[in-house]
């Protein structure tokens, strides 16, 4: 595939040889892997966590589907956000604005790679778990990317739901319908998200303001940001328990995620308080972001371990 502007097309037949995997790296890049190792664990997660049985070959292709949805709507993102990309530190160097990738090149990636998705789970698995991926792609590539981010400071609120599908479709596509715990680990993401991403906004907000991103920081300001990174945690607590108070986990999952919630509170508190000192090491509020990570790595691990230790008879 033709790339315009790219480095590598411009020094020689020596170097077009190495050029097919600096592509297949760029256009992998466009999949947002890093971000996506998070939402296709809660996926994965998802799967293994529903009650009942799936052949373990078509619970790797619902991941598998749900994967390429979640890589197909970044592309599209990335699309979408070329010239905003341009303008900002942290992404000037992605696959478009750093020139090395024709922008229909990344779109058409990205529609063949959600639209794939969308008739694998359907065709393979179920075709409810295929329409809340079509959700979930339009609501990433469509609602928060293309209408809510440049325009509402409330964008992550509302569009970040997006990340908070995989694992309901996960769980979907095992149980082929919609009960109370699925609806709960999408709001553990959805109240998760606001915390996650505005704690990481307060100290790269000058690369928003720069390109006329509306986040909540630039907006509001930083005091109205730590008051609602606060009280978003202390929503996320109870609803993060919330399966284990329903009788849906055992207290394996609960105690965990009741002590990573205190934890949670813990590190957000002198972000919502402001009350960094000069021995800090680090920012409470790069310390919040870097633990809101390990925090949904570490709940949706206790949820399939609590899974587990029931199969194996456990536990009650
Ligand atoms: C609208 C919602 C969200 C926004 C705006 C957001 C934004 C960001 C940004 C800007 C970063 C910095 C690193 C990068 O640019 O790649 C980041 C890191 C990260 N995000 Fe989010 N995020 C959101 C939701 C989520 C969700 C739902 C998940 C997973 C369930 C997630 C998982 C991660 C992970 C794992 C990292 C660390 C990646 C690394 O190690 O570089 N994020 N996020
Ligand atoms: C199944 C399915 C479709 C799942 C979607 C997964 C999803 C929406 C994840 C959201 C996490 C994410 C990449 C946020 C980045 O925000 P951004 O794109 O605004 O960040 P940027 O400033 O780095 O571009």
């Amino acid at each position: 595939m033709e790339t315009a502007a790219s480095p590598t097309s411009q020094t020689g037949t020596a170097a077009s040889a190495a050029m097919l995997p600096t592509e297949w790296r760029d256009f992998f890049t466009l999949t947002k892997p890093r971000v996506m190792t998070l939402v296709i664990f809660t996926a994965i997660c998802g799967v293994l966590a529903a009650p009942g049985s799936i052949h373990p070959v078509l619970g790797f292709t619902a991941i598998l589907a749900i994967s390429m949805g979640a890589g197909g709507s970044a592309a599209l993102n990335h699309w979408w956000e070329a010239d905003l990309d341009a303008g900002m530190k942290r992404t000037m160097n992605r696959p478009l604005p750093g020139g090395r990738m024709r922008r229909e090149d990344a779109r058409d990636f990205g529609i063949f790679l959600s639209g794939v998705s969308i008739v694998l789970m359907g065709v393979a698995i179920d075709w409810l778990a295929a329409a809340l991926l079509l959700v979930a792609v339009i609501y990433y590539a469509v609602i928060y990317t293309m209408w809510l981010k440049p325009r509402t400071p409330q964008n992550i609120v509302i569009g970040g739901g997006a990340g908070a599908f995989p694992p309901l479709i996960g769980w979907v596509a095992v149980t082929g319908e919609i009960t109370a715990m699925p609806v709960l680990l999408f709001a553990i993401i959805f109240f998760w998200t606001p915390p996650h991403f505005w704690a990481l906004a307060l100290f790269v907000q000058s690369d928003y303001a720069k390109v006329g991103i509306p986040m909540l920081p630039v907006v509001a300001g930083e005091k109205v940001t730590r008051r609602q990174i606060w009280w978003y945690t202390v929503a996320l607590a109870p609803i993060a328990i919330a399966p284990w108070v329903i009788g849906g986990t055992s207290w394996i999952y609960g105690m965990t995620a009741a002590t990573l919630s205190a934890l949670f509170l813990l590190l957000a508190w002198p972000v919502g308080r402001r009350s960094r000192t000069d021995d800090d090491k680090m920012l409470p509020e790069k310390k919040l972001f870097k633990f809101s990570i390990y925090y949904l790595f570490a709940l949706f691990a206790a949820l399939v371990a609590d899974r587990v230790a029931a199969y194996q008879g456990w536990i009650a």
